[in-house]
């Protein structure tokens, strides 16, 4: 498939304005954006004379060297000069990941990335406005490759949005299930389909995601395989689909997170969330120390985990070896409640590391 061959107006750049010529300026919308960038689009992300010269698209009152955060009722639809969001999501069409960014971005460009690294890379170098990754599923649990992601890039999450996961098993046309082999699909698909797929004495094979699997099957012409994707997907891809609703429980929520180059100014209009990254000293009582933060001001906490602290995984004291870690904590206030920058302020006097993702409203469409 060919390299996406976006050019970027070096006008946008350090201007904190939204990719509105970056839009007009794409070949197809639909190509996948891949990892590998040219160097020429490199060069173009040092020019800040020009963007001084024609000011941002919020005014020419504003300074363009102090970028615009996005507000509240940013998050949704189009950017303010009209034109659609573009919003890169990991998959090909049909994939889960389109259906969540077109729920969080109603009418948005949903524009397909090879890799989830893309997606971020993608929103850095204004190439899109937004990006929408898995985080968890209620049945396979964390997606720990974008919590990783996470610190490594520089992006804030603006929102969260919450999509009812429903997969079919998807064959060509004349294969019944009697005739299957292999099953293909993403990794967590398949761990959300477990029971199912080991009742039907299926071997599994990981692909990069659920459409992908199906657009495989049916270009290939496979007869001994079937998909785990959803019923876009069969449309899509002319399958047919031989199983419904295989998951192994009917309630199967994915959590995906909104993400963007300026974070959002925390409301307390109405539920918001924050999610936070932290490190701690070795000791007795330390993990329980930083949580006792939030349970001393009733902050309740929705999520927690723990990642290796991946530049540096050991640390040596007292003449052992311990693992290090990260804690994610996402926990329901907003950043403009006093009660939540009192328990970071507490939190910040023993963490090694402390870095706020992002505050944001709750998506309550599911709760
Ligand atoms: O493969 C897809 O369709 C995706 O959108 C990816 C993904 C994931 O990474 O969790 C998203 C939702 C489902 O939980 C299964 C797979």
């Amino acid at each position: 498939m060919a390299v996406h061959t976006v050019r970027l107006p070096a006008t946008h750049l350090h201007t904190g304005t939204t990719s509105r010529n970056i839009s007009k300026s794409n070949g197809n919308p639909n190509a996948i954006i891949r990892s590998s960038f040219r160097p020429s689009q490199r060069r173009r992300f040092t020019s800040l004379s020009a963007s001084l010269r024609e000011g941002n698209e919020h005014g020419k009152e504003d300074s363009p060297l102090l970028p615009k955060p996005l507000s509240s009722n940013q998050l949704a639809e189009t950017v303010s000069n009209g034109s659609r969001v573009r919003v890169a999501y990991q998959g090909v069409r049909g994939a889960y990941s389109e259906s969540a960014a077109e729920k969080a971005y109603p009418n948005c460009e949903a524009v397909p990335c090879e890799q989830f690294d893309t997606a971020f890379e993608a929103v850095e170098r204004w190439l899109v406005d937004r990006a929408v990754l898995p985080i968890e599923n209620s049945l396979g649990g964390s997606i720990h490759r974008n919590y990783d992601l996470l610190l490594r890039h520089n992006l804030h999450i603006v929102g969260e949005v919450k999509l009812a996961v429903r997969h079919c098993l998807l064959a060509n046309h004349g294969v019944t299930l009697d005739g299957l082999k292999r099953v293909l699909s993403h990794p967590q698909a398949l761990a959300q389909c477990e029971n199912t797929l080991t009742r039907l004495g299926l071997v599994r094979e990981a692909v990069d995601d659920t459409a992908g699997a199906a657009k495989l099957i049916a270009f290939e012409g496979l007869s001994d395989a079937a998909a785990v994707a959803s019923a876009k997907a069969a449309e899509i891809y002319g399958l047919n689909v031989v199983a419904e609703d295989i998951q192994d429980d009917s309630d199967n929520v994915t959590r995906f997170l909104m993400l963007a180059r300026e974070p959002i100014i925390p409301g307390t209009n109405r539920l918001f969330k924050t999610s936070i990254v932290f490190s701690l000293e070795e000791g007795p009582g330390m993990l329980f120390k930083a949580l006792a933060v939030f349970a001393l001001r009733q902050i309740n906490l929705t999520k927690m985990e723990s990642r290796p602290l991946r530049k540096n995984p050991l640390r040596a004291s007292g003449g052992l070896k311990y693992f290090d870690y990260l804690f994610y904590v996402d926990f329901e206030a907003s950043m403009a409640d006093e009660v939540a920058q009192n328990a970071l302020r507490h939190l910040e006097e023993f963490a090694t590391f402390l870095r706020v993702l992002g505050s944001y409203p709750v998506d309550t469409t599911m709760l």
